[in-house]
């Protein structure tokens, strides 16, 4: 008997133990990336084959926080991912388990237990083509209590985090799906760090959203020779339910997060009316930046840091506004300079231009109250060293920061700089920006070199035991340092934008 095969009988025996009935919730330990539950039930349907989704994360280079208020951002892709594989079971399953190890959740809910009539009542239910833009307050409501079965004795800073990933999961599904809908399993894992302003939790909405739609049958492609207008209704598609789930996560999100998470590359995002979508201007000349991208490992909320600001606006509307606008200025004289015919990204003079507003941006959310000590840390050491120009990235309060690094920077000081950073317990990531969006492999199965029998099948078993970020890259890249044979992308037009 082939290990492969061996694996598989072992899973079903370990199948046949496991309690499959009502709702069942365990916590792993602290949140972060941490241990990993074993698969537990067998797939079994051969007419819905297992698949997988994958989205980006994002830096974004000018305009966090102003964009919630109507300004113009500009943001990247960058190759660090989330991935979630799809496993269906058999009819006699009737039931939906999120097992999400990165955070330690792993919680299933009985199919047929769930709200459907709220969410299906002719005047509540939406249909897949549908615009959202707002919370329904009854829809939440009505989840309530299949939430507060999840993960109920853990610390509440656990239970926050837990909740936020299984409502965004579950606002989805019961939107998209239906009491129809097949028993399944939705196994995730990224290799994106949580709540560090490199967007994850937009990551894994376009994640989920991506899957329900393809499971619905309500996406066409991605293939080859899809004409691109097609391929653009289906990206508008998957970002529009996942910023319903950025929603649910982080209560108000610009959606520039979802939007690039889903088209990939970079582009000038605004949205000014939230009933409307937003304007996207993709950034075909975005210059490709040296970056260094750090993670001060302070932990935060977007919800919060979103809320501070809002609070600032309340109480000094006319000083708040005004450094909004400044913010907003900053972007848009980035975006002439990358967009203008004569811009030459190898000139010295383009990285000062580029870097100067970056360190501008950075102090205006500094007054705006977002910063924390370890991003001025990691300023004061780059400032320290004369190597380059530093902004926070993302929500602040900690999470992450960016560094364009002087062309000139001595290898030398930026070994220093790194040093200093490990010593200081920063987590330094490389990454390239402006890579691919969602992207599908389905069926999940990878082809590798030399393979004669059809590939590799990515089952739970396999997924949850890669080792790591790196593991998981390994075994299932769809970009960055790996990119395996079978992933799809949706390919939209070239000629549009700057
Ligand atoms: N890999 C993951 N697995 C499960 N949930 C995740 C994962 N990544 C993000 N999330 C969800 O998204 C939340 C983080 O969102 P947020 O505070 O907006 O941070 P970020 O800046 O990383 O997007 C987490 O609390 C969790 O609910
Ligand atoms: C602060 C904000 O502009 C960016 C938040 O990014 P992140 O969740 O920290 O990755 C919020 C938003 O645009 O929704």
């Amino acid at each position: 008997m082939s290990r492969h095969t061996e694996m598989k009988r072992n899973l079903e025996k370990k199948m046949a133990s496991t309690n499959i009935n009502g709702t069942e919730s365990k916590i792993d330990g602290s949140p972060g990336k941490i241990g990993r539950p074993k698969a537990e039930r067998k797939p079994s349907s051969p007419m819905n084959p297992a698949f997988m989704t994958s989205a980006p994360g994002k830096v974004i280079v000018y305009g966090e926080h102003a964009v919630v208020h109507g300004k113009a951002a500009m943001a990247a892709a960058i190759s660090l991912r989330s991935y979630l594989l799809v496993t269906t079971l058999s009819k006699s399953y009737r039931t939906i388990s999120l097992r999400f190890p990165d955070i330690g959740l792993n919680h299933t809910w009985n199919i047929d237990e769930l709200p459907w009539s709220t969410f299906s009542h002719p005047s509540k239910k939406k249909m897949y083509y549908d615009l959202v833009t707002s919370l329904d307050p009854d829809l939440v409501e009505a989840m309530q209590p299949h939430l507060r079965s999840v993960s109920p004795k853990a610390t509440s800073e656990h239970k926050r985090i837990h909740q936020a990933a299984a409502s965004s999961f579950l606002y989805l599904f019961l939107s998209l799906g239906s009491q129809k809908f097949p028993g399944c399993i939705y196994t995730l894992r990224s290799t994106l760090p949580i709540g560090a302003g490199l967007g994850s939790s937009a990551s894994i909405s376009v994640c989920q959203s991506a899957a329900l739609l393809l499971q619905i049958r309500t996406l066409a492609g991605p293939h080859e020779d899809q004409p691109p207008d097609e391929a653009e209704l289906q990206l508008e598609r998957i970002n529009h339910w996942a910023f319903v789930g950025e929603m649910c996560i982080h209560g108000n999100p610009s959606g520039v997060d979802n939007t690039v998470a889903t088209g990939g590359k970079a582009v000038l995002f605004k949205r000014g009316d939230y009933s409307k979508p937003p304007t996207v201007t993709p950034l075909r000349n975005f210059p490709e930046l040296p970056l260094l991208l750090v993670n001060t490992r302070q932990p935060r909320s977007t919800a919060n840091e979103v809320a501070k600001v809002g609070a600032l606006k309340k109480s000094m509307p006319i000083i708040t506004d005004l450094m909004l606008e400044a913010i907003e200025k900053v972007t848009e004289t980035a975006h002439k300079l990358i967009s203008s015919p004569d811009f030459d990204e190898k000139d010295p003079k383009t990285s000062e231009t580029i870097g100067t507003l970056m360190n501008i941006n950075h102090g205006l959310l500094v007054s705006l109250g977002v910063s924390h000590p370890r991003l001025e840390r990691i300023r004061e050491l780059v400032d320290f060293g004369g190597i380059g120009w530093t902004k926070l990235t993302g929500a602040g309060g900690g999470g992450s920061a960016i560094t364009l690094l002087r062309p000139d920077a001595s290898p030398e000081k930026l070994q220093e700089l790194h040093d200093k950073l490990d010593e200081e317990n920063f987590e330094r990531f490389e990454t390239t920006l402006g890579g691919d969006g969602v992207g599908v492999l389905f069926p999940a199965v990878l082809r590798q070199e030399g393979d004669e029998d059809g590939g590799v099948e990515i089952d739970q078993e396999k997924f949850l035991e890669a080792e790591g970020e790196d593991g998981v890259e390994k075994l299932v890249g769809a970009g960055g340092r790996a990119k395996k044979e079978g992933w799809k992308f949706w390919r939209v037009s070239e000629s549009k934008g700057a």
